[in-house]
């Protein structure tokens, strides 16, 4: 074995052409566009290639144009006699070709994939090979042209410590300049990578096809002296070479320009417009390029618009275009910030946000508001469109259901209590809904509100239970300003009855106090408060107050400290609901 394997890394005075300490004999797997480029650089300065596999007509041809006289090789025995053996081949082929390749201790082996760290090299480095990754940061054409164009290309390289120096000089050799990418790094390097290189690609694409579609012949020259300051000034200086509309804060220009998009009728352009157009903005407000009111101008305009869709077909097909994670918030709409609370909590769990929007009559008893209810769908959809919500499902009665179901869902005993006494079928009503919205919306993540507690308990047994595959998740409850919880019903009261609709948290503030000062000790006494509290307020008359146990949603009995207060009154003619959850001191032990 050659006796300064595993030490190079040395520049050897008088050698000028090389900086490793002794020529290399390499063998390269791969005659793609990158390895016989790299043997070539290589036999350049002065190192030995002692062959390269080649496996079609295509391959051998630009073998001996690029590396006349260097034998062609089978996988088998390439590795034979090399001190280094360069891995040029695809990222699909690396793992087969790590776990064949027969290596000697202490041979050298690179792969030049720039996804990969070390770890696909490790069959290589258990049997004893020195393993490193060596990515050359260009495109390759696969001609003796690229030579030249190494000169001055990073190089990342991923190597141990003791690999690191000889790495560092065969990149020296090329000409090329080592940047060292820690190997738990790898994925970002080439996330970076490709994002700029071939996202560029896509972009100046479509300005292109854009030219071309208003007639232009060559697109290329139009956009070239533009393209070319803006891609020199982002290298050197980032986000503060940007010039353009978005950052003036010109909404009316982005507007102009969408509306042409719209017009040439090429979605795809657009929609990586507003993408875009949207991430310039944002990164201009965060450098305090825009202020408050210019981002939410270029938002408004920006934002993709929401799809509404009425029928189960349409709804498919929505989702089907719209890949990524996907969260579903139910309503009943008549949307308020409640409501939005919750698509905000949706947009940072998923991708892609579905609002339903349907009041189901299932949930609601013949004597109940279900006529009435408030309805507002033109409001709704412009709200969400506001929080960039990519679909609202707003069915008709005859869409969610053809004929009267005949299969029910039985919620259990929770459904009974509480809510239940007062409103019999309603969490049947509910579960079934939820359960079709569910299916309808195969969603990842479901978002209910805590403020329809016993609800969002219900909501969990049922997907537990029926091993529904969704995430529920609680969002806290929203109020107004004087505390009173956001409810679509509180429409339905005067500006006196608003007044009196304070009583209901007022009566849970004193049980939390209550609770706070040790004045309430047990679950009885919590409920006890709150009841006095609501009898004593004018205008309101008590329908229930409990105090239920926060894992079960069941009564809390004397020993229970997780505890959800919550309560129904009517406020004139409206019935509200509310809840808080506390938490008991622990008792003593007696
Ligand atoms: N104030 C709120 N805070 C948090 N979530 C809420 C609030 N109000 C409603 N939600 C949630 O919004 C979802 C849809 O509720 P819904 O459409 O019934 O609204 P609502 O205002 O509760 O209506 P209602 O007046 O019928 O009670 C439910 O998950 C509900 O818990
Ligand atoms: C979950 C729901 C949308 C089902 O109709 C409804 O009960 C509600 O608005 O809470
Ligand atoms: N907010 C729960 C739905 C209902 O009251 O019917």
């Amino acid at each position: 074995m050659d006796a300064a394997r595993g030490k190079r890394g040395v520049i050897i005075e008088g050698m000028s052409a090389s900086a490793t300490a002794t020529p290399l004999r390499i063998a390269v797997v791969g005659s793609g566009r990158v390895g016989p480029v790299l043997a070539a650089a290589f036999r350049q300065v002065g190192h030995q290639i002692v062959g390269i596999t080649a496996r079609h007509d295509a391959a051998i041809d630009r073998v001996s144009a690029v590396l006349p006289d260097v034998p062609v090789r089978e996988l088998a025995d390439i590795a034979q006699g090399a001190d280094l053996i360069l891995l040029a081949v695809s990222d699909d082929a690396l793992a087969d070709i790590a776990r064949e390749l027969p290596v000697e201790p202490g041979q050298l082996v690179a792969h030049t994939s720039g996804a990969h760290g070390l770890q696909i090299l490790e069959p290589l480095a258990a049997r004893g090979a020195l393993v490193f990754a060596l990515h050359p940061a260009m495109t390759f054409s696969g001609t003796s042209l690229d030579i030249a164009r190494l000169q001055d290309c990073a190089f990342a390289v991923t190597a141990n410590p003791a690999v690191l120096p000889i790495a560092h000089a065969l990149v020296a050799d090329l000409g090329g300049n080592p940047v060292t990418i820690a190997n738990a790094d790898r994925p970002a390097y080439h996330a970076a990578l490709s994002h700029a290189a071939n996202h560029t690609v896509t972009l100046i694409a479509q300005a292109r096809r854009l030219l071309t579609a208003i007639g232009q012949v060559d697109p290329g020259a139009t956009l070239k002296a533009l393209v070319r300051t803006a891609v020199e000034g982002a290298l050197r200086a980032g986000d503060s070479a940007l010039t353009g509309p978005v950052m003036r804060g010109d909404a009316g220009t982005i507007r102009a320009h969408l509306a042409a998009l719209a017009d040439i009728g090429e979605g795809d352009i657009e929609a990586s417009y507003r993408a875009l157009a949207l991430t310039t903005a944002e990164r201009c407000y965060d450098r305090d390029v825009l202020s408050d009111d210019q981002l939410a101008d270029l938002t408004g305009v920006l934002l993709p618009p929401t799809e509404v869709v009425t029928t189960k077909a349409e709804l498919r097909a929505a989702l089907a275009i719209r890949p990524g994670r996907r969260a579903v918030v139910m309503t009943m709409g008549a949307l308020h910030e409640g409501h939005l609370s919750l698509v905000r909590r949706a947009k940072e769990l998923a991708d892609v946000v579905v609002v339903t929007d349907f009041v189901n009559p299932l949930q609601f008893a013949p004597d109940e508001d279900f006529d009435s209810y408030p309805r507002d769908l033109k409001g709704d959809v412009e709200l969400l469109r506001g929080e960039g919500v990519d679909v609202v499902f707003a069915p008709s009665i005859e869409e969610m259901y053809p004929r009267e179901p005949l299969v029910r869902i039985d919620p259990g005993p929770v459904a009974q209590l509480f809510e239940g006494v007062t409103r019999p079928t309603h969490f049947a009503g509910v579960v079934q809904v939820v359960t079709k919205l569910l299916n309808l919306t195969q969603p990842d993540v479901a978002i209910f509100g805590e403020k329809d507690a016993q609800q969002l308990a219900l909501i969990r047994t049922l997907v537990a239970d029926l091993d529904i595959p969704v995430r529920i998740v609680g969002a806290p409850i929203a109020r107004d300003d004087d505390g009173v919880a956001r409810s679509s019903r509180n429409a339905y009261l005067s500006t006196e009855e608003r007044g009196h609709a304070r009583a209901l948290v007022a009566a849970l503030d004193a049980a939390e106090q209550a609770a706070a000062t040790g004045d309430a000790s047990s679950p009885a006494q919590l409920a006890d408060i709150a009841e006095r509290a609501l009898a004593d307020a004018p205008g309101v008359r008590v329908d229930y107050v409990a105090a239920v146990d926060a894992s079960t949603y069941l009564p809390a009995d004397a020993a229970t400290r997780e505890i959800i207060l919550a309560l129904a009154a009517f406020v004139g003619p409206t019935r509200l609901i509310d809840n808080r959850r506390i938490e008991l001191e622990a008792k003593e032990d007696s």
